[in-house]
């Protein structure tokens, strides 16, 4: 009987106590996870419709409150920061150590000494000092572009290697050196620090896929690993299953247990070189978490060994598969919509002859609709549709009291949707970004949060428009491209930690005359 008991209060325990927020009917153990796998990531907009702007959502047995609504993710974000200022940890990350010490799921006073130490590589005068570093990267990645005239190039590969370079030496203050032509062909024995370039093409496509496997193997839906939809269903199994699964060769375990073996060692290796090296500069990531750790202005313990590893890793990640994914999209909308383009091209060769590289101030101010099309972009292709929160003490939130530790997830993916936002949601029109524009006035000012919300919105924001911006303008000054016929319609995406293209974006490129 206690047995008995004991097992219905952990299946129905979490939900008894959410069970006033509205929600449709859950099946025991699964949750809606059926309905997630009939809709996909449209499930959060068709309940949205059913059930209003805040409801139950059970990922299996775990129950999240989805907010879908802007005033509501204000009142979390921002009103109510203090009881609900930590993420919740989701079962994928819950079994990647790799992923678990960074800033994203550190809590309350570990991750505000972080923050604030780490803010400062985030000043506007650093960002602006990066310019010509991106720009270089920019030109050597696009380099080989001028040979693939009238071939398909699968775009988001090239922007990959592009925005991994990018971060790499930003992060980390090493050059992955996967965008230079030469050594994408070439072989690279090891990746080495400060300014030095990996060379040996097997260990550079070799790291490549490591990091896009890890990034890519933690789904939020229902194509994870075993373990992992273990966890999403009884999260008490997934550890047990994962130690398992992990040792069986050839299970998805397995294969995350080594990659994510191999990644960590590697980054390891460069962070110990970055601790001996006693001449380091603090223009990079880690040598100024380094530096401030030296100097005692953080304690040793906040910054200890595991977690400079894992933060720093973290950027490469957050910062690349991000970035990354954002500009391809833009590339392939822009590349469906030829009125947008010729206003773009219009705007781009305004500024200047080729050889006048823009900098931070003119990336700010003298590209008003070039930063139009990237927001609409980011509206419709927006790459981390959810965004994760746990309250620390009972709330109430859109009338409903929250007791500690409910998962509350923000659902921007859904607010950018929202018709009474966004005339005709499902079309791709930059000028609805335009100030002056009708729809831009009347629009809730957090209708549109690509980058979150509050303390913990992303720390890399501008770090990543400055990326994009040279970005695109150095890509348009020379070519425009076109969708490639082997490509599929309508472009198929993949639900992982950020959203991810099934089979890459594939494009044709033209050398403007
Ligand atoms: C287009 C590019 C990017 C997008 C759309 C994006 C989006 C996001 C979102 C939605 C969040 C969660 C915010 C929240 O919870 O309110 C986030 C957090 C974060 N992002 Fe980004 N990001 C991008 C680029 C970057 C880059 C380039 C970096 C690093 C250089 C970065 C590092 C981070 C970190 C460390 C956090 C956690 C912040 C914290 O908890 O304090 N992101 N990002």
């Amino acid at each position: 009987m206690a047995l008995i008991g004991g097992l219905l209060g952990y299946l129905y325990g979490p939900f008894w106590r959410l069970r006033k927020v509205p929600g449709p009917p859950s099946l025991p153990l699964v949750g809606h996870l059926p309905l997630l796998a009939k809709y996909g990531p449209d499930v959060f907009s068709i309940l949205a419709k059913q059930y209003g702007p805040i409801y139950r959502f059970h990922m299996g047995r775990q129950p999240l409150i989805i907010i879908a609504d802007a005033e509501l993710c204000k009142e979390v974000g921002i009103r109510k920061f203090k009881d609900i200022p930590n993420r919740s940890i989701p079962s994928p990350i819950s079994a990647s150590p790799l992923h678990q010490k960074g800033l994203f799921f550190t809590r309350d006073s570990q991750w505000s000494t972080m923050r604030n130490t780490i803010l400062s590589v985030y000043q506007p005068s650093h960002l602006a000092n990066l310019v010509p570093k991106m720009q270089s990267f920019i030109e050597s990645a696009t380099q080989n572009l001028d040979d693939t005239i009238k071939e398909d190039i699968i775009f988001s590969n090239l922007s990959l290697r592009l925005a991994t370079d990018v971060i790499g030496d930003a992060a980390f203050g090493v050059n992955f050196g996967l965008s230079n032509p030469n050594s994408i062909c070439e072989s690279m024995k090891s990746v080495n620090v400060e300014n030095s370039s990996a060379s040996s093409s097997d260990e550079v496509s070799n790291f490549i896929n490591q990091h896009i496997y890890s990034t890519t193997q933690l789904k939020m839906d229902l194509s994870g690993s075993f373990s992992i939809i273990i966890g999403l269903i009884a999260p008490i199994l997934q550890e047990p299953f994962r130690q398992i699964l992990k040792r069986i060769k050839g299970t998805m375990d397995w294969k995350m247990e080594c990659t994510n073996k191999n990644l960590t060692g590697r980054l390891d290796e460069i962070v110990k070189k970055r601790m001996e090296d006693k001449n380091r500069t603090s223009k990079n990531f880690l040598s100024l978490i380094l530096n401030a750790r030296e100097s005692k202005s953080v304690s040793e313990s906040v910054f200890s060994f595991d977690y400079i590893s894992a933060i720093t890793y973290e950027h490469l990640l957050a910062g690349s598969a991000t970035t990354s994914f954002t500009l391809s999209s833009i590339v392939y909308l822009i590349a469906g919509h030829l009125n947008v383009e010729e206003k773009l091209l219009q705007e781009i060769d305004g500024f200047g002859t080729h050889d006048r590289i823009p900098n931070a101030k003119d990336l700010n101010e003298s590209f008003p609709y070039l930063d139009q099309v990237i927001k609409e972009a980011m509206r419709i292709y927006t790459v981390s549709p959810l965004v994760a929160r746990e309250t620390s003490s009972e709330v109430e939130i859109g009338g409903y009291l929250l007791p500690k530790g409910t998962w509350v997830w923000l659902a921007l993916g859904v607010l950018a949707k929202d018709s009474r936002n966004f005339a005709e949601p499902e079309k791709f029109k930059p000028e609805r970004f335009d100030p002056k524009c009708e729809e831009m006035k009347r629009r809730h000012p957090y209708a549109f949060i690509p980058f979150g919300i509050g303390p913990r919105a992303c720390i890399g924001q501008k770090f990543s428009m400055q990326e994009i911006k040279l970005t695109l303008i150095h890509l348009y000054r020379k070519y425009v491209f076109r969708h490639s016929l082997n490509m599929e319609k309508p472009l198929e995406l993949e639900y992982g930690m950020v959203l991810n293209f099934k089979h890459g974006v594939k494009l044709r490129v033209i050398k403007r005359t």
